[in-house]
């Protein structure tokens, strides 16, 4: 647990950073405060629609507008290192900690808006506005700023932790420990019988979509392990191989590592016993329903008797990526065959 290589910047390398007058990403998480708690109700970003990127701000600009806004400039020490352009500019996220119109001393989220002639968004909607590296970027921005939030004091002495320059840490001084952001490893697996594809719904999903089936790793599981459980856990099936496709940051509802698979169980195994604990339904879906449903774009109009047709994740989602590799890979052996 000794200090780390890499991305601990000391003090000095990230205030001349920051002096640089380096660009900063404004974040604002909305802090609702239910039965006492504080709870981040989303992440909101401040989406200036201008030049529709993400706002940057140069350093001295920042201190301006916090300023402007009664706050001190040391706010941005809270900051936190996101990642940098390819000019090797830095770029730090930063919690607005934006209060509702009548909490005193936080910064009132119309009056920035108007300021900065931009709309606070929810993050969910953002990340369909964004390109990959924005929305990338901002995943990462809203993971590390919720993960300080939640880590301000040691788990061991209970006193307060410190976070290093860059955030890519906490630790306690009293302890010794050394906190760094975490991320659940979670398995995303799409199973094949060979012609079709299974697909499944939680509850808790929009009206009509479908997804691959997922779940998050139990400790000193391997990925292939978790894979073969969630499956049989959720419906019954036993794999007869499975193989990596790509791995994906996902930050609902929480900082999770999307590790995506295909699978494949045997011809004629292929009965399913849906866990009606963890889905609401499961069923196996023809080449030419999934590739019709990949080309819809959102969810569809709902039709008379009030049913939304069947459709999938959207093209950020990683589960959307897997569906879309297993078509095409479906229809090239078709056309060879
Ligand atoms: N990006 C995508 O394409 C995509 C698609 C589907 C699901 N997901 C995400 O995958 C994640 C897991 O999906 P799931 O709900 O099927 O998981 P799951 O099947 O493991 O069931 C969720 C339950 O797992 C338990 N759990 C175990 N470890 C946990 C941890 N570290 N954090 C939270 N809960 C934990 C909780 O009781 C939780 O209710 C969800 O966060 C979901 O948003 C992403
Ligand atoms: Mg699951």
């Amino acid at each position: 647990m000794e200090g780390e290589k890499g991305n601990d910047l000391s003090k000095d390398t990230v205030s001349d950073k920051r002096q640089d007058s380096k660009p900063v990403i404004l974040i604002a998480i909305p802090a609702g405060r239910r039965n006492g708690t504080r709870s981040c109700e989303g992440l909101i970003i401040l989406h200036v629609i201008l030049s529709s990127s993400l706002f940057c701000f140069v350093f001295l600009e920042l201190e301006r507008i916090l300023a402007k806004f009664g706050q001190d400039a040391q706010k941005i020490e809270h900051s936190v290192l996101i990642g940098c352009s390819d000019q090797h500019e830095a770029w730090f996220a930063l919690d607005l900690a934006l209060g509702n119109s009548h909490s005193s001393g936080s910064l009132q989220k119309s009056e920035m808006e108007s300021e900065l002639q931009g709309a606070f968004i929810d993050l969910r909607k953002a990340l369909f506005q964004l390109n990959e590296k924005d929305a990338s970027l901002i995943s990462t921005a809203q993971a590390l700023l919720r993960w300080h939030d939640c880590h301000q004091f040691c788990g061991k002495s209970g006193q307060p932790t410190q976070k290093n320059v860059a955030g890519s840490k906490r630790v306690c001084a009293s302890s010794k420990m050394i906190y760094y952001p975490q991320m659940s490893p979670v398995v995303i697996t799409l199973v094949s019988d060979g012609t079709r594809c299974l697909l499944a719904r939680q509850s808790s999903f929009p009206k009509g979509m479908y997804s691959a089936l997922s779940g998050f790793c139990d400790v000193g599981e391997t990925v292939e392990e978790s894979v073969r459980r969630e499956v049989a856990e959720e419906v019954g099936l036993e794999l007869d191989s499975l193989q990596y496709s790509a791995s994906q940051h996902w930050s609902f509802p929480n900082s999770s590592l999307m590790i995506a698979c295909h699978a494949a169980v045997r011809p004629g195994q292929t009965e399913i016993q849906v866990n009606l604990q963890e889905l609401e339904t499961a069923e196996w879906f023809s080449l030419e329903e999934v590739a019709a449903a990949l080309k819809k774009k959102g969810p569809p109009a709902s039709q008379q008797d009030g049913a939304i047709p069947f459709w999938l994740p959207p093209k950020m989602a990683i589960a959307h990526h897997l569906i879309q590799e297993w078509v095409q890979k479906q229809s090239s052996s078709s056309n060879l065959a």
